[in-house]
């Protein structure tokens, strides 16, 4: 028997006055996969990380949790569902030190299964994700790739099944991408299922399972992360037309 996806969109359009950002757009996401999201830069991928997660409502089409129907849920009770995200941006709380920020990822993130011990299940995640030096150093005094890292973390102390990673290893050097890459991995192997959204095809290459690429909204290609990359659409897409 085929496994359902623990993720599933069908159709998903939606448009911002005349431009449509996300164009009938189809997605699968299986439990223990690393599914990458790529695309131009506005190509949509942004808007459909959104509208999968609840913070943008869609024109029309359908978006499953594990069969349960949340298109037109708000991003609270997606994210009770088990689904988590990043911003391209950190929006860490600017007066909590990182294990606060944390902390409180924990205690509201995922209100329907509250842990017991909110400090314990923060400093669980702060030592995963390799930020226990850090724990009490306010946002302000961390470096981007740190920040990002705290991003990522109050993600995961919302304890997900599904995260979405909207360009957190951009902007890092080689050993912070390689870092970056290892804790992804690790993710993954925790159990939780990634969709992550990278311009760095090595980046993708290495962590993606399968590949689904956008342009225009719509999806133009998608399967295994080499031969999507090889395939003459997206080749034009991402050079032009007169170079494909
Ligand atoms: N709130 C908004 N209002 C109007 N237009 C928007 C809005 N958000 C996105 N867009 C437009 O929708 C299109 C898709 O944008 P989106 O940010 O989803 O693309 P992206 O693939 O994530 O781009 P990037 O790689 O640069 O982050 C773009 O043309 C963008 O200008």
């Amino acid at each position: 028997m085929t496994a359902s996806p623990i993720l599933s969109c069908r159709d998903v359009t939606k448009t911002f006055g005349g431009l449509t950002a996300v164009d009938g757009v189809d997605l699968d996401l299986y439990e223990g996969e690393i599914r990458g999201l790529v695309g131009p830069n506005g190509s949509g991928k942004s808007t459909l990380i959104n509208v999968l997660t609840g913070f943008l409502s869609l024109d029309s089409g359908s978006v499953t949790v594990d069969g349960t129907r949340v298109e037109r849920l708000p991003a609270h009770r997606v994210s009770e569902l088990g689904v988590a995200r990043t911003y391209q941006i950190p929006r860490p709380f600017a007066t909590l030190s990182v294990i606060e920020n944390v902390q409180a990822a924990s205690y509201f993130g995922n209100a329907k299964q509250r842990p017991t011990d909110v400090r314990e299940e923060a400093a669980r995640w702060v030592a995963f994700a390799g930020m226990q030096d850090l724990a009490h150093e306010a946002p302000d005094a961390l470096t981007l790739h740190q920040r990002k890292l705290l991003e990522l973390t109050r993600a995961l102390a919302t304890r997900p099944r599904v995260l979405f990673l909207d360009e957190v290893l951009t902007g890092l050097n080689q050993q912070e991408l390689a870092e970056g890459i290892a804790l992804v991995k690790r993710i993954k192997e925790v159990g939780i299922s990634i969709i992550v959204v990278e311009h760095i095809m090595r980046v993708i290459l290495d962590l993606c399972d399968h590949l689904t690429v956008l342009n225009f909204g719509k999806v133009i290609a998608r399967g295994a992360p080499r031969e999507c990359l090889e395939d003459e659409d997206v080749i034009a897409a991402y050079l032009g037309k007169s170079h494909a």
